[in-house]
């Protein structure tokens, strides 16, 4: 019997696709055997996130150092999971939960506790000899996902450009994963062209999505994006539809409950800001819309649920942050209809994998997402199949760290052979309604 306890974790600094540092783990087993995590991060954060430890020292890498974190995992993790069977991931998390001791993980970091859970999967996955989706799903683990990919970057990601955060795009008709990406690549190399026509600048926002300079207008955003669609010879909405991460904490006043677009100077009642967002449907191809409300405008997000919780995907990101107690206020108080699953947010495989449960069970549409600050790990193409979640959320298709992500799927695909299932538009089957 080979020994699935773990012997030593290793920590250290590494840096992501932004520049930032990071917390890549080691775990390493009696067996010999290894596994790897690395802790992607966020730039618009939701303020009910799990923490992100940095070290605040202005004087080193603009305060944004790892090595708090790093000591953590060193000092307080290690020491409690050396010993302690791979295999037994919930146990794990569980430990690591109860050693930070606070609801938001601000002890140790989420970055400090996340990539050793990682690492430790992965340990057990390759101890096993089985594919982490295998490992971490089982033997139903089979659908491949929807993807969701940006063609247009900006709010947080692409400074002094548009308010809109990410245009992206879904494919609707393709009949496996492979097509549906090589569908959207003919979209991004279309918005090339789309741009580089109407005398843009082919700039790359942080997702690898172009940076929307010279835009005298958010919409104008959705007027490229429809153009390309139809240049590379897709049906709009038939072929392939739009999906909008309106990222709208990033411009909400708290103080009085409004949105404002500083790109046209345009303020908005959360009444008329849902009129927009209801225009737009009814004009573009959108069929799902992400954070079209701030994170704490509850009662916004019941009014923009009312008008289009019927007709298109309405998913939560800064709202739920990928936290049980805030899904289940959102399903109580019947609000959007999918939810953002991001793994940092919440801190562990496990949470993470509870949460996907009950979105599932709750009716409503788990999307697994990236950050827009990742690394050459592809943890999150795994659990998407292990969950069958079927839709995921990766930025754009150009830059290595998305794409390793994607072509990560493409391979699950062929391993799955006719054993993969692809959902295609029925994915929304649930959500649209009318
Ligand atoms: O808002 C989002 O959905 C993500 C990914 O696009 O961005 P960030 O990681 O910066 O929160
Ligand atoms: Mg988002």
């Amino acid at each position: 019997m080979t020994d699935f306890r773990i012997r030593e974790i290793k920590a250290r600094q590494i840096f992501d696709s932004r520049a930032n540092p990071t917390v890549e783990v080691d775990v390493i087993l009696e067996n010999g055997i290894h596994g790897r995590g690395i802790a992607p991060s966020g730039a618009s954060t939701g303020q009910f996130e799990a923490l992100e430890l940095r070290d605040g020292d202005p004087a080193r890498l603009d305060g944004k150092g790892v090595s708090k974190a790093i000591h953590n995992v060193l000092s307080v993790i290690a020491p409690a999971l050396i010993g302690m069977d791979a295999r037994n991931q919930a146990e794990i998390d569980r430990k690591m939960i109860e050693l930070d001791g606070t609801p938001n993980k601000s002890n140790l970091g989420a970055n400090a506790i996340l990539p050793c859970s990682m690492a430790v999967a992965y340990a057990a996955a390759n101890a096993m000899g089985l594919p982490l989706f295998r490992y971490l799903g089982g033997a139903n683990a089979k659908v491949l996902p929807v993807p969701m990919i940006q063609i247009i970057g900006g709010g947080a990601h692409a400074v002094n450009s548009i308010d809109i955060q990410d245009f992206l795009v879904i494919p609707m008709s393709a009949v496996n994963f492979a097509q549906a990406f090589e569908m959207v690549v003919n979209v991004y190399n279309a918005a090339k062209k789309v741009f580089t026509e109407h005398q843009k600048p082919l700039s790359i926002a942080d997702e690898g999505g172009f940076w929307p300079t010279d835009f005298k207008s958010n919409e104008e955003g959705l007027i490229l994006l429809t153009e390309a669609i139809h240049r590379a010879g897709y049906k709009p909405m038939e072929d392939m539809a739009i999906a909008l991460d309106i990222a709208s904490s990033e411009f909400y006043n708290a103080a009085d409950g409004t949105y404002t677009f500083r790109l046209e100077n345009r303020t908005f009642s959360r009444e008329e800001f849902v009129e927009l967002l209801c225009g737009w449907a009814e004009k573009y191809p959108i069929v799902s819309i992400e954070d079209g409300m701030s994170e704490v405008d509850w009662e916004g997000y019941q009014l923009l649920t009312k008008r289009l919780g019927n007709k298109i995907q309405l998913i939560g990101d800064d709202l739920f942050t990928t936290n049980r107690a805030r899904i289940q206020k959102g399903v109580d108080m019947g609000v959007c209809n999918a939810v953002l699953i991001k793994m940092n947010q919440i801190g562990t495989i496990t949470e993470t994998m509870d949460a996907i449960e009950q979105t599932k069970s709750s009716g409503y549409l788990p999307v697994i997402s990236a950050r827009s600050g990742e690394t050459e790990d592809a943890t999150i193409a795994h659990l998407t199949v292990a969950a069958n979640a079927g839709q995921l959320k990766v930025g754009s298709v150009a830059r290595s760290e998305r794409a390793v992500k994607w072509n990560e799927s493409i391979r699950i695909e062929e391993f799955l052979g006719e054993g993969g299932v692809y959902l295609s538009k029925h994915i929304f089957d649930r959500v649209i309604k009318e």
